[in-house]
């Protein structure tokens, strides 16, 4: 209704006229064998003969145009649906697309949007519900003026028959649901001969044995339930059968005897044969896209499920208002513990840290410290578990949250390179004439030379998957521009995770010598692996198993004779002996 008016009144037509042909058909029939049973005139029979041909040939028109109407329609609406979609799996908290059982919900939510057939057969599903329950009602007045006997037969048994349906569609949905993640998984493991993304681990290792073998192992499994949910349909149609043939032998054995003994006329016999049939089939498409309607239903809740899911972040009556040309403020955890939510285990303990305006702080740490964990942290990606995160001396939490995410730029470990421009995948905005600061942004970067020796220059498309004139980027290069992107921004707080770890030692100290130029008065905040870029960085904070174990300047750290000295040491010792 919100989304296409026009649509409702379409499908209103439509079920009138699709519910009115088989009882105008019924009624004739019954009049028109009376008529020739007690030879009327014959200008009565061409009279109602002409009404019948008349209603028919309007309700089928409007029946033909209201059905193309629909299916275009129906179309129409995965757009706005959608988009609907697409805005909410932004808008969710990062930390849903971390947990598995809300990514299975959202494949179930996103099911009724993959293949367009499912919102049409759901769309199709409710008009024709309204389609068989006007003819149920029609045929039943008609035939219950005659013997209502015949009507409690058949509603009977199609009752019967539907009960054994829907329990047959439950059990399936169920299964199918169960099938779900099998099947997904047997996507990623297909996806994997054909994403290139993958094309040189699949190649190096000789995975394709692997690969194969995984999917079919997948698919055995997968097809135990597709077996299971036929089996189930076979039990129920065997069902079915059976009890359609009792009931049209008890109803014929009905109707010859209200012939014979009743006196009914051979115009209400015939009536009564129409509208069981009609009845009968009524019933079975009332109850089918009920069915169909009740199926597709689960997914539609899945779907409206998620469209509904709360943020699971802790909300704040606050909603202070943050200004992104306002220079840094101090950062500070106090007594900051984290646990993700999906496991007990403390990932941070009581971490106090405070990062002054301005500053540059290195973390460093083993694989599985908590560096990453310690920025989502900062980044409200999560919420801490107890202790609190200070800006500016106010909670993060009490900020207004699009403006807190407004104040920080990032580069991630696994930062993402869209297939557009050059110049959207930095700005995210129209392209411009000139953009001089894009164009200064490049040439800090050593992206300059680069970009203008491309086909468009900043208009190239920076992959090869839509655009034969696209042009890949080598990983260092991609890296660069991610470094764009977070300087464009202009945030007064920069965060990255490694950095550099796509580029040269030579490349990556000439970085880290700019990027100490560029970022001036911004507040950086960095993780990395490599310890020459501690060198830049004004404190050095050492993370070990969720805890603080060192914290100061580099020399400070030295000094310590710590673990830090330790990594560094061992770390130049390398570079030395490299060169
Ligand atoms: N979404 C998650 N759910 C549960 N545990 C997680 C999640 N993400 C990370 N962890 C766990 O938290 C711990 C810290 O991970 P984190 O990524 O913060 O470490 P790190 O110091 O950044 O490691 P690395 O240097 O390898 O990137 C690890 O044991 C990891 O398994």
């Amino acid at each position: 209704m919100k989304n296409d008016k026009i649509y409702v009144v379409i499908s209103l037509l439509y079920i009138l006229s699709n519910s009115i042909i088989p009882f105008i058909n019924i009624v004739y029939f019954k009049y028109l064998f009376d008529a020739i049973y007690f030879k009327y005139e014959f200008s009565y029979i061409t009279k109602i003969t002409v009404i019948t041909l008349i209603i028919n040939l309007v309700a089928t028109n409007i029946q033909i145009y209201t059905k193309s109407a629909i299916t275009l329609r129906s179309k129409w609406l995965l757009v706005p649906l959608t988009s609907i979609f697409c805005k909410k799996s932004i808008e969710m908290d990062y930390q849903y697309t971390e947990d598995q059982s809300i990514i299975q919900e959202m494949n179930r939510a996103k099911f009724i949007l993959a293949n367009g057939d499912n919102l049409e057969l759901y769309l199709a599903a409710v008009n024709g519900i309204f389609i068989a329950l006007l003819q149920l009602i029609f045929i039943a007045i008609l035939a219950t003026t005659i013997n209502p006997l015949i009507i409690l037969i058949v509603l009977t048994v199609a009752i019967m028959n539907s009960i054994v349906n829907s329990k047959i569609e439950k059990k399936n949905y169920y299964l199918h649901k169960e099938s779900l993640p099998v099947d997904t998984k047997w996507r990623y493991i297909i996806n994997l001969a054909n994403d290139l993304k993958y094309a040189k681990e699949v190649r190096l290792f000789s995975l394709k044995k692997f690969i194969i073998d995984k999917g079919d192992t997948n698919r055995k499994e997968y097809f135990g339930f597709v077996d299971a949910i036929h089996n189930n349909e076979k039990k129920g149609l065997l069902l079915n059968v059976g009890m359609n043939i009792m009931q049209e032998i008890s109803v014929m054995l009905l109707l010859v005897y209200s012939v014979i003994f009743k006196g009914v006329t051979i115009g209400n016999f015939n009536a009564l044969v129409s509208a069981t049939g009609q009845f009968n089939n009524s019933f079975i498409r009332f109850f089918d896209h009920i069915l169909n309607l009740y199926t597709i239903n689960h997914y539609v809740n899945d779907f409206f499920e998620f469209l509904n899911r709360k943020s699971n972040l802790q909300e704040s009556s606050e909603n202070i208002k943050l200004d992104v040309n306002q220079e840094a403020k101090r950062f500070e955890c106090r007594n900051v513990c984290f646990h993700y939510p999906n496991d007990s285990r403390l990932i941070l303990k009581n971490i106090n840290l405070i990062i002054e305006p301005g500053e540059c702080l290195v973390i460093v740490g083993e694989n599985g410290a908590g560096k990453t964990t310690l920025i989502k942290l900062l980044m409200r990606l999560y919420d801490v578990t107890s202790g609190e995160i200070l800006y500016n001396n106010i909670n993060i939490k009490d900020y207004n949250y699009n403006d807190y995410m407004r104040i920080l730029s990032t580069v991630f470990q696994d930062y993402k390179i869209f297939a557009t421009s050059v110049y959207e995948n930095i700005t995210f905005k129209t392209p411009q004439e000139k953009d001089y600061e894009l164009h200064s942004l490049l040439e800090q970067n050593q992206l300059l030379k680069k970009i203008n020796s491309m086909p468009y220059q900043e208009k190239t498309i920076l992959s090869r998957e839509f655009d034969s004139d696209g042009v890949e980027l080598s990983g260092g290069q991609s890296q660069r521009i991610a470094f764009c992107r977070a300087l464009y921004k202009k945030s007064p707080i920069i965060i990255l995770d490694e950095p550099s770890a796509s580029l040269s030692p030579v490349a990556e100290n000439e970085l880290y010598i700019q990027f100490a130029k560029i970022i001036k008065n911004k507040t950086t905040i960095f993780i990395s692996h490599r310890l020459s870029s501690s060198t830049i960085s004004d404190k050095i904070c050492v993370l070990d198993n969720g805890e603080i174990i060192e914290y100061g300047t580099h020399i400070e750290l030295l000094n310590k004779n710590g673990i830090y000295k330790n990594m560094y040491e061992l770390q130049s010792k390398y570079y030395k002996d490299i060169v």
